[in-house]
């Protein structure tokens, strides 16, 4: 094999594709597929992946590879493969494909230098510059020269030339490590011939000789307690000797998390692991939909899956939600399985990251626990996937390539003939229905632990506070209740969702919200003309002064954030230690972990926060959970907003009465009518299920029908509107008659970064030939692409409609 197959590091139409390079003889039989290589390309060199090895090629005129950026390959042909599936699945470049399976470190970072060819000839200023070196960074001409004039004419003049270095960012940690360099006798003999006043050297080869066992130099200077300083002599002597040795950056203390052992199954954990374990068994690929109402034991039923895949000497990729990577869940992990764990979170740098995934590269590892990303694990021979909490919209990868997980997973487990688990106490519609009709199993565990009954709900309706004279933003019921668990030294969660606050118009009074007559969601305020907007079909009209409904004039947009919650409940309950948790307050690395590990403590009375307190807390000693605006998310201007209404409500009343102490529920709403409230409290997802089917039919939304998403943006308006019109009209000419498409029509973000963006969604049933057609269409837009920073984002199942 002489010829390697690379795409190159350009993400463009034009290079989307394999380019054939020659390989010299010095790195014959040293390049496999899934490598990372150097190569020419154009006037600079830049990094490639080598994609497949051949002897021919159509081309004649071959250039070389230039260098090899790995020793072994970053990508198995499983990923090569699965990257090349995923461009085409999400029409991204497959150069974009393949960089998001890999760390950041992998990336390749670019540098520019600039040569001297002829010291004699080129200009005196140059001559300073240089200073005798054959070449300077293009970072220092900038610095001390940056006559870019003079630059070119001596590059024109053939005097300097610019040389593109492709550098690997990789860091890999290195740890001084200290032993004896001599034997025994002889170190005792030196012993004898060091000065009295040498004590901390006495001590250090005492230490040695006692252990007689290398040992990482900075261990070894705190047990000795002494410095570098008296090491030092015994080095240059030559009776010691250091060592640099590469170690792990350990973002997780090892044998930090005590050990556990399997739990005794319950009998309907039983019977939802049965069909689990059968697949691992008879290595099928099935699909199972894991529907367990909160604190229903489904982390026990996947570690105790995960126990049987390790058994058969395989390996397992978890994936949870980046916010319900918490502290506690990794020691769920760690404690059962160890340091056969890795965990990739986005929290971690990007050195540690590098090195659990090498961990994982190398096979040092069976599970890997993860956000998102954990999916392209490059685990060789994988026996389950599983991931939790399913329903959650970080699953989907709102850049290029915007995939799924959920869709990664299950081409994944086809190939590796194993299991993929999906858990969640409320699944997806999406996933619901295709379990319902049998695509997936549905294993259903509809029982807390040790039956447990599920905590009270009291729905609050906040306009009759009003109409009660309460304005603030706590009602009685639930300032009673928090009143009475401070007594008892019992905990609250508070929550509150920050997310699209301000965005809808509602009556304060009657709880009116106002909605696009054609589209069933909210419409949006803009402030700037006093508009309210559909972002689905560019339907508008005046904001009223005053409630279509009631004639009441108290209607207005609508939020409030977690910091005024905050000030407010430092008024109503001075008494009470409360912990604040949201973006700015977990910003800082570990605060995460810090903040839990207090309110664990019983440290504090009240959790506040955003839906970062939603997943996964597990604490005994809470009892309420108070929702604070039920609404808010209700009237997003997107059609899965009811579900996440749902969604939400459940998780978070899911945090409540998990151990002994029975637990209760406050929902502070201003429409205790809506059906997904109303479920919410009753815990009844079957009946939600059909509800919200009926309406995603009548409408036309997934999972009946199945979006894209195209979004324009440019800095020029009209054009926007141009190219959105021109596209709209191409997809009518191509997509079959039945295929509806809406727009064009202003995003709901219109402007973002001083570039106007316009989109248009189609809804079809069966469009084989969608992905061909857009290619078509990005083809026919291409040279505005590259030129006149035109950009077309095609979304193929959108999550984001915002
Ligand atoms: N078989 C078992 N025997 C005893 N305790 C168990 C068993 N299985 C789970 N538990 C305990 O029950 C509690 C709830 O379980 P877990 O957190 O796994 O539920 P979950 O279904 O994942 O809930 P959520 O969806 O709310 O995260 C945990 O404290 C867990 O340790
Ligand atoms: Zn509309
Ligand atoms: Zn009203």
């Amino acid at each position: 094999m002489n010829i390697a197959k690379v795409v190159v590091d350009v993400p463009a139409t034009q290079t989307n594709r394999v380019f054939d390079y020659k390989i010299p003889s010095k790195f014959q039989g040293s390049i496999h597929k899934g490598m990372r290589v150097i190569v020419p390309f154009g006037p600079r060199k830049i990094m490639g992946f080598v994609l497949d090895l051949v002897n021919e090629s159509e081309f004649d005129r071959l250039k070389e590879i230039s260098d090899l950026m790995d020793v072994t390959p970053v990508l198995t042909e499983e990923l090569l493969d699965l990257g090349e599936w995923l461009s085409e699945e999400t029409l991204s470049f497959y150069i974009s494909s393949f960089q998001a399976m890999l760390p950041q470190v992998l990336k390749a970072k670019y540098k520019k230098e600039l040569h001297c060819l002829s010291s004699d000839e080129i200009p005196v200023e140059f001559k300073t510059l240089f200073a005798g070196r054959d070449f300077i960074t293009y970072d220092e001409f900038v610095e001390r020269e940056g006559n870019h004039a003079k630059l070119q004419k001596a590059i024109r003049d053939g005097l300097i030339e610019v040389i593109y270095q492709v550098q690997s960012r990789e860091t890999i940690k290195k740890q001084s490590v200290i032993r004896l360099n001599k034997e025994a006798h002889l170190i005792e003999e030196a012993l004898e011939d060091l000065s009295k006043q040498a004590a901390k050297q006495r001590q250090l080869l005492h230490y040695l000789l006692e252990h007689s066992k290398p040992i990482n130099q900075k261990t070894l200077l705190k047990k000795v307690n002494t410095t570098r300083a008296s090491l030092k002599p015994l080095l240059d002597q030559g009776l010691l000797l250091e060592s640099f040795e590469e170690v792990y950056r350990e973002p997780y203390e090892k044998g930090k998390y005590p050990r556990t052992s399997p739990l005794p199954l319950t009998n309907q954990q039983e019977e939802a692991i049965q069909p689990i374990l059968n697949a691992l068994e008879n290595e099928e690929h099935h699909v199972f939909l894991l529907h367990g109402v909160t604190g229903s034991g489904k982390t026990e039923v996947y570690l105790q899956s995960i126990q049987e895949v390790i058994e058969k000497g395989q390996e397992a990729i978890v994936l949870v939600p980046e916010i319900a990577l918490t502290p506690q869940m990794v020691e769920r992990f760690k404690g059962r399985f160890g340091s056969e764990v890795a965990v990739l979170h986005s929290a971690l740098s990007a050195g540690e990251k590098y090195d659990e995934w090498r961990k994982i590269q190398r096979k040092q590892v069976k599970v890997v626990v993860g956000a998102r990303s954990a999916i392209f694990a490059p685990f060789e021979n994988v026996g389950i996937i599983i991931i939790d909490e399913e329903h959650e919209t970080s699953y989907k990868q709102e850049d290029h390539p915007r995939y799924h997980a959920r869709d990664v997973a299950i081409y994944r487990g086809e190939k590796h003939r194993c299991p993929v688990v999906l858990g969640s106490a409320t699944p997806t519609l999406e996933s619901f229905a295709r379990a319902k009709k049998g695509v997936y199993h549905l294993l259903s565990m509809g029982n807390r632990m040790n039956n447990a009954t599920m905590p009270t709900v009291d729905l609050v309706d906040m306009r009759e506070e009003l109409h009660k004279g309460n304005r603030t933003m706590f009602s009685i019921r639930l300032k009673e209740a928090m009143e009475e668990r401070l007594k008892k030294g019992e905990q609250i969660v508070l929550f509150l969702n920050r997310r699209g606050y301000s965005t809808f118009v509602m009556c304060r009074d009657c709880g009116y919200v106002i909605e696009c007559p054609h589209c069933d969601i909210a419409l949006t305020y803009h402030r700037k003309n006093e508009r309210l907007k559909c972002h689905y079909c560019a339907y508008e009209e005046k904001m009223p002064s005053m409630c279509p409904e009631c004639e009441s004039d108290t209607i207005r947009y609508f939020g409030t954030g977690t910091q005024k919650v905050e000030e407010a409940l430092a008024e109503l309950l001075p008494e009470a230690r409360v912990i604040r948790m949201d973006v700015d307050t977990t910003r800082r690395k570990g605060s995460h972990e810090r903040l839990l590990t207090q309110f664990a403590r019983k440290e504090a009375d009240i959790l506040l926060g955003t839906q970062m307190i939603a997943k996964g807390l597990d604490f005994g000693n809470v009892t309420l959970v108070g929702v604070l605006a039920a609404d808010s998310l209700l009237h997003l201007p997107d059609f899965r907003a009811s579900e996440k209404t749902f969604q939400l409500l459940t998780q978070v009343s899911g945090r409540a009465g998990r151990h002994a102490l029975p637990g209760e529920v406050v929902v502070q709403t201003y429409t205790p009518e809506h059906y997904s409230v109303q479920l919410a409290s009753q815990y009844d997802y079957e009946q939600f299920f059909s509800e919200e089917m009926k309406l995603r039919k009548s409408f036309q939304y997934p999972p009946y029908y199945f979006l894209t998403l195209i979004t324009v943006s440019h800095v020029n308006q009209v054009k926007v509107m141009e190219v959105t019109r021109t596209i709209v009209q191409l997809l009518q000419k191509h997509l079959s008659q039945q295929t509806r498409i809406l727009g064009p029509t202003p995003s709901p973000l219109t402007r973002v970064k001083d570039r106007y963006r316009f989109q248009c969604m189609v809804k079809y049933k069966n469009e084989p030939n969608q992905r061909k057609i857009i290619k078509k269409i990005l083809t026919y837009f291409e040279s505005d692409i590259q030129k006149n920073d035109l950009l077309i984002q095609v979304d193929l199942q959108p999550y984001q409609l915002m």
